[in-house]
């Protein structure tokens, strides 16, 4: 078993006792209650023709084992904030060492400090940080429930992760409709030219190349290379993994890339808002 379908197995079985029936009706009821938190792809999109950064914050990895398993989610968000143009928390804790009580903590660092999700400091943080706007965040983990993406909105998400290897398609019109329904943008996120003519099916707007095979754990930005020049040109392409220099941003933002996500080599960085300066390009 590989370790992506072994993660999935995990996960179905962690969020069993939450599993419960999540209607469109009550997703799009959460979303009208709660402010809107910064969009995703616009900020994807804003880059003004940069490389657009999504600073991720991961303590531990399967293929890295510890990165910085004492960070604290906050702090780095902090550190990451006046640079990165969204941030991506992982949430999963068996593998990587997340929690949800981690994406509220970046949620409130970055409403400078307010705790209430149903404060809207979203629309003000950006004015007090010196006119950049709020950098929205992707809930990283895997998702096979709506019940997670109610999750994600509750706690201040602005985009939630599909993998669309590790779904079928039942699954993945059910996230993706839970999504929309709850004001959430999502990443599809691929590693074959299958899976991107499957995501391109299901209507996806960003779609993320991850250059790590999670058989081998090998990382091959040749991948990116390969696949963004297929997307369609109004799809943003993200570029994921294995991504430590400016040079490699620059090779797959030279592919087509819009934005690129890197977790480890920002977590090790001694200056993280110095490193996505470098990536930016
Ligand atoms: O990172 C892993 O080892 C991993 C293993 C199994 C499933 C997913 C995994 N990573 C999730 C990610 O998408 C990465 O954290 C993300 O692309 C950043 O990668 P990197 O910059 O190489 O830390």
């Amino acid at each position: 078993m590989d370790k992506l379908t072994e993660i999935m197995a995990w996960k179905r079985r962690e969020i069993a006792p939450l599993v419960r029936p999540v209607s469109l009706g009550e997703l799009a009821a959460l979303n009208a209650r709660l402010p809107a938190p910064p969009s995703f792809a616009a900020a994807l999109r804003r880059a003004d023709g940069k490389t657009a950064v999504i600073a991720e914050i991961k303590r531990r990895s399967p293929s890295a084992g510890a990165i910085a398993e004492n960070a604290s989610a906050p702090a780095q968000a902090r550190r990451y904030q006046s640079a990165a143009s969204a941030m991506s928390v992982l949430t999963d804790h068996k593998y990587f060492g997340g929690t949800l009580d981690d994406l509220r903590a970046v949620a409130a660092a970055l409403r400078g400090g307010d705790s209430e999700v149903t404060s809207d400091k979203w629309q003000v943080a950006g004015d007090e940080a010196g006119g950049a706007p709020c950098p929205p965040i992707i809930r990283k983990d895997f998702m096979v429930h709506p019940v997670q993406v109610a999750e994600a909105r509750e706690a201040g998400a602005g985009a939630i992760l599909i993998i669309v290897r590790a779904l079928d398609d039942g699954e993945i019109e059910t996230l993706h409709a839970a999504a929309r329904a709850a004001g959430l943008d999502a990443l599809f996120e691929i590693h074959h030219e299958d899976e991107l003519a499957r995501a391109l099916r299901h209507g996806a707007r960003i779609i993320g190349v991850n250059n790590r095979d999670l058989s081998v754990f090998k990382t091959d930005l040749a991948l990116s290379e390969r696949l963004i020049p297929q997307f369609p040109r109004d799809v943003i392409a993200v570029s994921e993994s294995g991504i430590f220099t400016g040079a490699d941003a620059a090779r797959v933002r030279a592919a087509g890339a819009h934005a690129v996500l890197v977790g480890e080599a920002l977590m090790k960085a001694r200056d993280p808002a110095a490193l996505i300066r470098e990536l930016n390009g």
